[in-house]
C-alpha cells in the first residue's frame, strides 16, 4: 500500500544484502541491537545446512538514523555475506578471464527452469542467486524495524511451529513463548518437538527434506487496520500476499483457515458478548476463529496466521531432471542444502506480518513524527466506544 515501503537487493553469494526502507516517522528510537536478535533467530532451527555455519548475520544501519533516532529520511541497511569470499570469481561483477562452470542440471521445485526460460539465461546460477532464500535475511531485518515501530504501541508478534514432516504439535493455551524460543524447532509442544527432530534426522540420511506448518500471532493490535472498501486495502489479502511471497511458502490461512470450510456457521463465527470492560470497550468476541480480521479490517483480537511450507527442493539424493544444455535426462544439481527450514520460516513470516502491520498502521495513524503517529492512534482509540446517541 506504500505507507511503509522497502526494497532489497543482493545475490545469495554476492557481497551482501542492501535494504532501503521508506515511510518511517522521525523520532523512532532505532539501533542495530533492535535488529540483531531477529537475524539470529532466523539463522536457527534444527535442520539447517552448512551455510548457516558460515554466516553470522548483522545488519548495519547506513542511513536514516542519527544519535539513535530515525530522521524521517529513508533508512538503509547492509548485511554482509560472509560466504562471499569463497565466491569472488564465480560472483564477480566485472567479466573474468577464467571459464566459470555453469549450472545446467535443473532442480525440480526451485526457480531453475522457469527463471532461466523467462530471463533467457544458459546458466541457472543467474537465477538461483536471487531466488535463494538468502534474501529472507533482508526481510527479517526490515521486519525488525517495522516491529520496532509497532512495539511503541505495545504490538508484539510471535511464531511457533505447528508441524514438521507430518508430525503435528498440540497448541497449549496460553503459549509459553520462552519455551518456543528455547525449542530446537520453535515448537510449543515439547513431545512433538522431539518427534520433529527425529523426522528431520530420518530424512537427512535419505538425502531428503521435510516441510511443515507455522503459526504467527500478532498481539495488541487495535481494531480498524485495513479496510473493507477495496480488494487491495483488505488486510487479510495483504497478509496472504506477504506470506506467500516467502520462499517455499505454499498456503496461508487466517484463523481457522481451511478448517472453517468443513464446519457449520454456528461453530465458526465469533459471537460478540457484552463484558464489563475490554480494551476500552464493553464487548468482546467469545472466540477468535476469524484470526483477528473480519471484512479485511482488524477486530482488536489477536491476528492469527497459519501457513504451510513445502519441503526444500534441493535434495542430497537429487531428483530426476533434464540438463538445460542438452535436454538429456540427468540428476538435479546439488552442492549443499538445508533439510528443514520450518522454524526459520516462522521467523520470516513474523517479519512479513510486522511489515504489513506497520504499513497498515501508518496508513491509518500516519504522521511525520512518532509523536504525531501516537496522537493519531490515541485519538482514534478514544472514539471506539459504544455509539448510543445523546439527544
Ligand atoms: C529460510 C529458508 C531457507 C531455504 N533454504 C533452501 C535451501 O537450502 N535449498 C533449497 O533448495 N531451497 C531452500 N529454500 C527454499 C527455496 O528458496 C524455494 O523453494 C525456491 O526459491 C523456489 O520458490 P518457491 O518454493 O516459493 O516456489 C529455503 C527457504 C527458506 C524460507
Ligand atoms: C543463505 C541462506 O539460505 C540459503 C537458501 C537457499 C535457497 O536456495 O533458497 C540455499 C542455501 O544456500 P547455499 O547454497 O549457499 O547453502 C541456503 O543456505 C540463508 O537463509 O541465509
Amino acid at each position: 500500500m506504500g505507507h511503509f515501503r522497502f526494497l532489497t537487493a543482493g545475490e545469495s553469494h554476492g557481497k551482501g544484502l542492501t535494504m532501503v526502507i521508506e515511510g518511517l516517522p522521525a523520532g523512532l528510537p532505532l539501533s542495530e541491537a533492535d535488529i540483531a536478535p531477529d537475524l539470529a533467530r532466523r539463522q536457527g532451527g534444527y535442520g539447517r545446512g552448512g551455510r548457516m555455519k558460515i554466516e553470522k548475520d548483522r545488519a548495519e544501519i547506513t542511513a536514516g538514523v542519527r544519535h539513535g533516532r530515525t530522521l524521517g529520511s529513508p533508512v538503509a541497511l547492509w548485511i554482509e555475506n560472509r560466504d562471499w569470499v569463497n565466491w569472488t570469481e564465480k560472483m564477480a561483477v566485472e567479466p573474468v578471464e577464467t571459464e566459470i562452470e555453469r549450472v545446467t542440471r535443473l532442480r525440480p521445485g526451485h526457480a531453475d527452469l522457469p527463471g532461466t526460460l523467462k530471463y533467457g539465461f544458459d546458466d541457472v546460477r543467474n537465477v538461483l542467486e536471487r531466488a535463494s532464500a538468502r534474501e529472507t535475511a533482508a526481510r527479517v531485518a526490515v521486519g525488525a524495524v517495522a516491529r520496532r515501530l509497532l512495539a511503541e504501541f505495545g504490538v508484539e508478534i510471535r511464531s511457533h511451529v505447528l508441524s514438521i514432516g507430518g508430525v503435528e504439535a498440540s497448541v497449549p493455551d496460553p503459549i509459553d513463548w520462552n519455551a518456543v524460543e528455547a525449542s530446537p524447532v520453535r515448537c510449543a509442544d515439547p513431545v512433538a518437538a522431539e518427534a520433529m527432530v527425529a523426522a528431520i534426522n530420518a530424512a537427512k540420511p535419505d538425502g531428503d527434506t521435510v516441510g511443515g506448518e507455522i503459526e504467527v500471532r500478532a498481539m495488541g493490535v487495535p481494531p480498524g487496520l485495513g479496510s473493507h472498501v477495496h480488494w487491495d486495502r483488505k488486510l487479510d489479502g495483504r497478509i496472504a500476499q506477504a506470506i506467500l511471497s516467502i520462499n517455499a511458502f505454499k498456503a496461508v490461512g487466517l484463523g481457522l483457515g481451511f478448517e472453517a470450510a468443513r464446519m457449520r456457521g454456528s461453530r465458526v463465527h465469533d459471537v460478540i458478548l457484552p463484558v464489563d470492560q475490554w480494551q476500552g470497550r464493553p464487548w468482546r468476541h467469545a472466540t477468535n476463529n476469524a484470526g483477528g480480521i473480519e471484512a479485511g479490517i482488524t477486530t482488536g483480537e489477536d491476528i492469527i496466521v497459519r501457513a504451510a511450507i513445502k519441503p526444500i527442493p534441493t535434495l542430497a539424493h537429487p531428483l530426476p531432471s533434464v540438463d538445460l544444455d542438452t535436454g538429456e535426462e540427468v540428476l538435479a544439481h546439488y552442492e549443499r542444502s538445508d533439510v528443514c527450514v520450518v522454524p526459520a520460516g516462522g521467523v520470516v513470516a513474523e517479519a512479513m506480518v510486522a511489515i504489513v502491520l506497520a504499513d497498515a498502521w501508518l496508513e491509518k495513524f500516519g504522521g511525520d513524527t512518532l509523536e504525531e503517529v501516537r496522537r493519531n492512534y490515541e485519538g482514534f482509540l478514544a472514539t471506539i466506544g459504544p455509539r448510543a446517541r445523546s439527544s
